[in-house]
């Protein structure tokens, strides 16, 4: 597991490209047979990629957690992007197509992922946040979720909100998690922007041709900076950042969110006018 530590505003002012992606991208996701995570120190989120092939595979982390089994003090959120898949909790098997969810409570000992197919593997992406309470486990699916229709292909920006961990769908102690598709023509998410200064948040940009490059804006309102993401990247938004994007062709983003409360409208907006 890779760990990335927090920095203050001032502390990306000077960066460097290079600096900016070492610090704030995570390039590779999802590699095949593997268990890819990321632990970032922005509210301890842990964010990756499980590509399992021919064998099942779990995430084992005891002592970098100092726990003995990984969802002794943390719940988990998955949404599989790949293949179709399944997954095991604590012995029950549910099937897993793309885009169908999971929110897994804290104290589950046991969770194995598996592909149907070799050959088209399950992509399950990951992201577990810290929980001191036991939420029911729940399978989401992308069909039971009533998207949020925003913004308008005018404004290149029209998309749909699918809120999967959110309190509509279950119960969660700090962890949102949902997907966001743009419409074929738009390519800006989150625009207008926010910050939240009570949350962190991750995003996974995926449905990408080989091509498409998608602009993330980052940094305070006053001082933006921004990385070149390409297909199945991330990306670590602390709560003071700006977190959006515009991409040259549409594309899908998860976003996960943690911090002190679950209110995904505890958003504050920032005018055009701010924008540097
Ligand atoms: O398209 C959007 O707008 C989003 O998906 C925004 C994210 O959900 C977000 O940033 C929540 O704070
Ligand atoms: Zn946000």
């Amino acid at each position: 597991m890779e760990t990335r530590y927090t920095h203050s505003p001032v502390d990306i002012r000077h960066y460097s490209t290079e600096d900016l992606r070492r610090e704030f991208l995570v390039e590779k996701i999802f590699e095949p047979g593997k268990v890819v995570l990321t632990y970032t120190h922005n509210d301890r989120q842990i964010f990756g990629g499980v590509t399992p092939i021919s064998e099942p595979l779990s995430v084992h982390l005891t002592k970098e957690l100092g726990v003995d089994y990984f969802l002794e003090r943390r719940e988990l959120g998955v949404i599989n992007i790949g293949g179709p898949g399944t997954i095991s909790i604590d012995g029950e098997t549910d099937s897993m197509k793309k885009q169908d969810g999971y929110y897994i409570g804290k104290g589950t000992k046991n969770v194995e992922f598996r592909s149907d197919d070799a050959e088209n593997p399950a992509k399950f992406y990951i992201v577990s946040t810290p929980a001191h309470h036991k939420y029911p486990n729940v399978k989401i699916s992308i069909d039971d979720i009533k998207p949020r229709e925003t913004g308008e292909s005018l404004s290149l920006n029209e998309r749909k909100i699918y809120q999967y961990i959110h309190p509509n769908i279950c119960e969660s102690c700090q962890l949102q998690m949902g997907y966001t598709v743009l419409s074929p023509g738009s390519s800006w998410n989150t625009m207008p922007c926010h910050t939240h200064e009570r949350r962190m948040e991750t995003y996974l940009y995926f449905d990408m041709d080989e091509d498409t490059r998608v602009f993330h804006f980052m940094g305070t309102p006053e001082e933006t900076k921004h990385l070149v993401v390409s297909n199945e990247q991330a990306v670590i938004s602390p709560s003071w950042s700006i977190h959006c994007g515009v991409a040259t062709k549409n594309y899908t983003f998860i976003w996960a969110m943690c911090g002190e409360n679950i209110t995904y409208d505890d958003m504050d907006f920032v005018s055009m006018d701010r924008l540097k």
